[in-house]
């Protein structure tokens, strides 16, 4: 690996929407790629946002904002989750919306970028106020979705009973079932199986295939997984199936952590549990900063954004870094990992199993057909395997890091497709 000049100076609180940009400048310095096309990616096509009023169980009123923004639809219908975080701003949303651009893309699937969320932090709902408020934030953002146009999925803070009350709510108002509204569905309700682990299974199938490409054994491999919800059990158990040693794992209260590996299947994830992960009985726990800087073979941040940062990235120990969360690492910390020649998998390849099954949950939605989970699990093996072999043979024959080999593979379809149809009129 070797050092490239970022092209303008990163700074810790740098937003997910400069984090982006700056790794979008960074690929299309490889590439040639018309200027206009760069300047058309440095934005969102739009940005809604939308006030929910909620009525609380005890009668009182609050309200509340969410947002919805659109980057690219070049490649097909915008595609991204929905998140109920208190963390929720504007700048995220699009953010996190230019990264399922790429994300998409470097997966081939024909489907372009959003992102949304609401600022709450759904601990503080009961299941009847979340209920109402997803009811309401799905008619505020009618106007802008549909199985054609733009389709939600889960992120931090939603899941599948989420995605259930949301397309119910879409549904009534159309006057007909649209179970291709979201994705991320329980599986009677035209969900697709596998589609709650499939996210973290991908970070294990990533994991895997990095581990393969350093010749590393599973079997010797001691992993700390930052986040024990969606992503992180589920790629904390696959990679403990496969015979890895999971020293840590956290939640947003705290750590635990056996040096002789912890029994992933007996740890409660956020969705069985929310916030009992520190309450387990380990031999030892850790702040979430401590497991940052554990002494592993590969560290997966699997939470929120942001969490490796200039401050801590000469401290974090781990030979690999594979990113389960979106955006978990600043421009800093990336340029600082380079120079130390930690390699980092980045979030776009390694949760992309999340939205490649939520395509095949939208094809066997609108094709009324339903999948077994052999079949999920199998196809998603396969997008898996070829979009990493995508991404090893730019990272082989460019002398780039892997981020910028995942970028590039995604760069070069998105502007493949803008010069196609045509971008400025
Ligand atoms: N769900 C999905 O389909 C996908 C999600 N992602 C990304 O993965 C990340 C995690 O999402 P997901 O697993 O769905 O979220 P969940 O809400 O299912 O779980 C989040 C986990 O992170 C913990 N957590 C929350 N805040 C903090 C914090 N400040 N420090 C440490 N831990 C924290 C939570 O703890 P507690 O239980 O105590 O709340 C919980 O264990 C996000 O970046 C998301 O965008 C990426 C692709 C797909
Ligand atoms: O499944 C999807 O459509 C998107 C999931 C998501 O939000 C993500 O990959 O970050």
């Amino acid at each position: 690996m070797t050092t490239t000049d970022s092209t303008t100076e990163p700074d810790e609180t740098e937003s997910a929407v400069e984090t982006a940009r700056r790794q979008l400048e960074r690929a299309a310095a490889h590439l040639d790629i018309d200027e206009g096309v760069i300047e058309r990616l440095r934005h969102p096509t739009s940005v809604y946002r939308v006030s929910i009023p909620l009525e609380r169980d005890d009668g009182s009123q609050e309200m509340y904002t969410g947002y919805r923004a659109h980057h690219d639809s070049v490649r097909g219908p915008y595609k991204g989750g929905l998140r109920y975080h208190p963390g929720v701003t504007e700048d995220e949303c699009i953010g996190l919306s230019m990264w399922m651009t790429w994300k998409c893309a470097v997966m081939d699937i024909p489907f372009g970028g959003a992102k949304g969320g609401v600022i709450v932090d759904p601990k503080d709902l009961s299941s009847n106020e979340k209920e109402r408020l997803t009811r309401r934030f799905a008619e505020e953002l009618r106007p802008m979705i549909g199985p054609m146009r733009d389709i939600p999925a889960p992120d931090m803070g939603t899941g599948p009973q989420s995605m259930a009350w949301f397309m119910d709510a879409y549904s009534m108002q159309e006057g007909q079932t649209e179970p291709g509204v979201v994705t991320g569905k329980p599986p009677v309700v035209g969900g697709s199986y596998g589609r709650e682990e499939a996210p973290g299974r991908s970070v294990g199938i990533v994991t895997r295939e990095a581990l393969a490409y350093y010749d590393r054994d599973p079997a010797e491999t001691a992993v700390a997984v930052q986040g024990f919800g969606s992503v992180g059990a589920n790629a904390a158990r696959y990679l403990d199936e496969l015979g890895a040693s999971i020293v840590a794992v956290s939640d947003v209260d705290g750590a635990i952590y056996d040096p002789d590996g912890l029994d992933t299947g007996d740890v409660e994830g956020h969705d069985e549990s929310p916030g009992m992960v520190s309450g387990y009985d380990a031999p030892e726990t850790l702040t979430n900063e401590e497991l940052l800087e554990l002494d592993v073979d590969v560290l997966i941040p699997a939470a929120i954004g942001n969490v490796l940062t200039g401050e801590n990235a000469r401290g974090v120990d781990a030979d690999m870094i594979v990113e389960g969360a979106n955006g978990p690492t600043t421009s800093t910390a990336d340029q600082i990992f380079e120079e130390r020649d930690v390699p980092v998998i980045p979030d776009i390849i390694a949760n992309a199993g999340g939205v490649t099954v939520s395509y095949f949950e939208w094809l066997q939605d609108i094709n009324r057909r339903s999948w077994r989970l052999e079949r999920v699990n199998e196809e998603l093996e396969t997008e898996m395997r070829r979009a990493w072999t995508d991404v090893r043979r730019e990272y082989e024959s460019r002398d780039v890091t892997w981020r910028d080999a995942t970028y590039i593979v995604a760069l070069e379809r998105i502007a493949a497709a803008h010069e196609a149809r045509g971008l400025w009129p």
